[in-house]
């Protein structure tokens, strides 16, 4: 569950999941999804285009040209995936894909050699005027003194940020003997000292001190225009400025004027604000781009043959996990869990969707159908207020997340499911604030193994509502409804119902009685299923929990809870001919 799978990529018979590619990927990560998924290249789409077909896709892979905006995924009625195959996702509204439950991945390293390497070309190449001596050359010309550059060695390599790309930048500048300075308020200090980047505290203090400036910041609120006329102003006149991270944080229209001044030497420039640069004499892109003293790449940082297969594959092993049902490595608005923790987790997911089905189906009936509500104005009628405790092993993972989403899953199945929203890890959290479902998750290390399984899982309603089988009165007035499971042989399994004891697989359709506990009762409900054409394939008893005793069937008779797993699902008037026979008093079917 925390991952949507679909049983066709596993070779079921329904369609196979489709994915589309609106950029050019390398065909070494897309041959690795061609056998189990439709692989559609459609390149050149506009954005209407775009939003008028992803409604039938599973998985979208893009570079940074495509917008995936919070229209184009409100119209993507099945996507699960967006991948984006490089490092910056500044081109994914992320928000909105949480909140529609699509999990974005990104290649976070595949790329970042390539960055750097471009970075440190553009450096020499602004040094030593290569774009304008080339120009000159190609034009029939033999400039040689015009055309004098500056040396690297000795100078002052200031960087703003120093991740990824940022030191692997600041390991080949030592390399060519400069000094590395940097502003990263974030920064890895080991990792920084490790390539003898001295880390200085503020922006303004590495920009006096640049020979060359270059960013590797995400484009984010506080790095977009960090560059700007002020900023400029206190650098040297003979320092040069390289972007290969994203346009938007340097003010072009301010750099323009800069060299045109005189006030900066020079700039490399591989990334623009709008892209591709809007061209005529009013684009300050296009006239930066012109500009002698520049050298400029159309978005090249990462456009080499090692990268572009380094990210394809990456991502595209991401994609094929999602869409089967496994875990991304790189997932951007997902929590990452290890595959051995998630081994673990997953029959419990299984499990917790349904005690979050069996929930809503079982007890939440009764008031769903009196039209109380208690999830807000359109929400259905049943409790918001949640505990599930994690007992035994269980309770000593990372993470719970993935059954926390399985809860809002299995509670809101019938609603989500309606709606198109695919509820998972991404977005549940999201999912049970807007519906005012509270959960409060516990821990309890002892509980499991006190039971006997290694791990176990409780999950406690409260209500003002009263429901069927038995309700128990809870605290303050309210109404408690427990349901109790446990995994084994990878197999869920109901243990508890309210104060009934059992061992059940929460399957397919259950018909579920509670009725006095005394002899007939299996023989009346066999012949009224019988008549009504109902078949039962297996059938639990469940006593009172021997804890709890007696006490509270009524009139002081035993009571009993009788569980059938049947071939369909029950006529509202079969169920209503069950009650009205002596001494059944509740029967509700569940479909799991
Ligand atoms: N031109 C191209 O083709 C490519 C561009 N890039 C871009 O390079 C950039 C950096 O990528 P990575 O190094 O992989 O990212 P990263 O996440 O490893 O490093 C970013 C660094 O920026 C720092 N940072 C964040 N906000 C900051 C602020 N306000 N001031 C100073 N530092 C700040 C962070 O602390 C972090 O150390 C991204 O924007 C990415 O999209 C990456 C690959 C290719
Ligand atoms: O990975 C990144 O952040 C890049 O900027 C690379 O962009 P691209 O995939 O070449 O469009």
């Amino acid at each position: 569950m925390p991952i949507p799978s679909n049983g066709a990529a596993n070779g079921t018979s329904s369609p196979r999941p489709k994915i589309l590619i609106p950029e050019k990927v390398s065909p070494d990560g897309l041959a690795l999804l061609q056998s189990s998924f439709e692989v559609d290249e459609k390149r050149g789409l506009s954005a209407e285009e775009l939003q008028g077909i992803i409604a039938d896709y599973d998985g979208l892979i893009i570079r940074s040209e495509t917008k995936v905006t919070a229209s184009l995924l409100d119209a993507a009625k099945k996507l699960k995936v967006v991948a984006r195959a490089g490092v910056g996702i500044d081109n994914v509204d992320v928000e909105a894909a949480t909140k529609n439950g699509v999990i974005v991945v990104n290649s976070p390293v595949g790329n970042i050699n390539a960055a750097a390497e471009h970075t440190i070309a553009l450096m020499m190449a602004v040094a030593r005027n290569i774009g304008d001596a080339c120009a000159s050359l190609k034009a029939g010309k033999w400039e040689r003194s015009r055309l004098t550059g500056i040396e690297v060695k000795g100078k002052t390599l200031a960087i703003i940020g120093v991740g990824k790309v940022g030191l692997t930048v600041a390991r080949a500048a030592k390399g060519l003997g400069m000094n590395c300075i940097a502003y990263d308020p974030y920064a890895n200090q080991k990792l920084a000292a490790a390539a003898s980047v001295k880390l200085l505290p503020g922006l303004a203090s590495i920009l006096t001190e640049a020979d060359f400036l270059t960013i590797h910041t995400p484009l984010i609120a506080s790095t977009k225009g960090m560059i700007g006329a002020a900023e400029l102003a206190t650098m040297k006149p003979s320092a040069r400025i390289l972007n290969v991270a994203r346009g938007g944080m340097i003010d072009e229209t301010a750099l323009l004027a800069a060299l045109e001044a005189g006030s900066i030497a020079g700039a490399g420039i591989d990334v623009f604000t709008s892209e591709p640069p809007p061209s005529g004499a009013d684009s300050s892109a296009a006239r930066l781009i012109a500009h002698p003293k520049v050298v400029a790449t159309p978005h090249l940082g990462a456009s080499t043959v090692e990268a572009q297969e380094n990210v394809s594959i990456d991502v595209c092993e991401q994609v094929r996990a999602i869409l089967t049902g496994e875990l991304p490595r790189s997932a951007v608005n997902a929590p990452i869990i290890l595959p051995e923790e998630y081994r673990t987790l997953k029959p419990f997911v299984e499990l917790v969707e349904r005690m979050g089905a069996l929930y809503m189906q079982h007890f939440a009936r009764t008031a769903h159908s009196t039209g109380t509500t208690a999830a807000g104005s359109t929400g259905p009628a049943f409790s918001t207020d949640f505990e599930l405790a994690y007992e035994g092993a269980l309770a000593g993972l990372n993470t719970t997340k993935p059954l926390f989403a399985a809860l809002v899953k299995g509670l809101l199945k019938p609603i989500t499911d309606s709606e198109g929203l695919n509820v998972n890890m991404v977005n549940a959290e999201l999912v049970a604030r807007d519906r005012g479902i509270a959960v409060n998750e516990q821990r309890r290390r002892q509980g499991g193994d006190a039971e006997g399984y290694s791990s176990s899982v409780v999950l406690r309603a409260r209500t003002g509502a009263s429901g069927t089988a038995g309700a128990g009165a809870g605290a303050g007035g309210q109404d408690e409804h427990v349901i109790a499971g446990f995994v084994s042989n990878n197999t869920p399994y109901i243990s508890k119902l309210s104060r009934f004891s059992t061992s059940f697989v929460p399957e397919g359709a259950l018909l579920i009685c509670r009725n006095f506990d005394s002899p007939g009762k299996i023989g009346i409900v066999g012949q009224r299923l019988g008549k009504a054409g109902v078949n039962i394939s297996s059938m639990t008893v469940a006593p009172v929990d021997k804890e709890i005793g007696q006490d509270e069937g009524k009139d002081g008779k035993n009571e009993a809870l009788m569980i059938l797993k049947i071939d369909r699902e029950v006529e509202d008037e079969v169920i209503k001919n069950l009650i009205s026979e002596e001494g059944v008093l509740e029967a509700s079917v569940v479909v799991l």
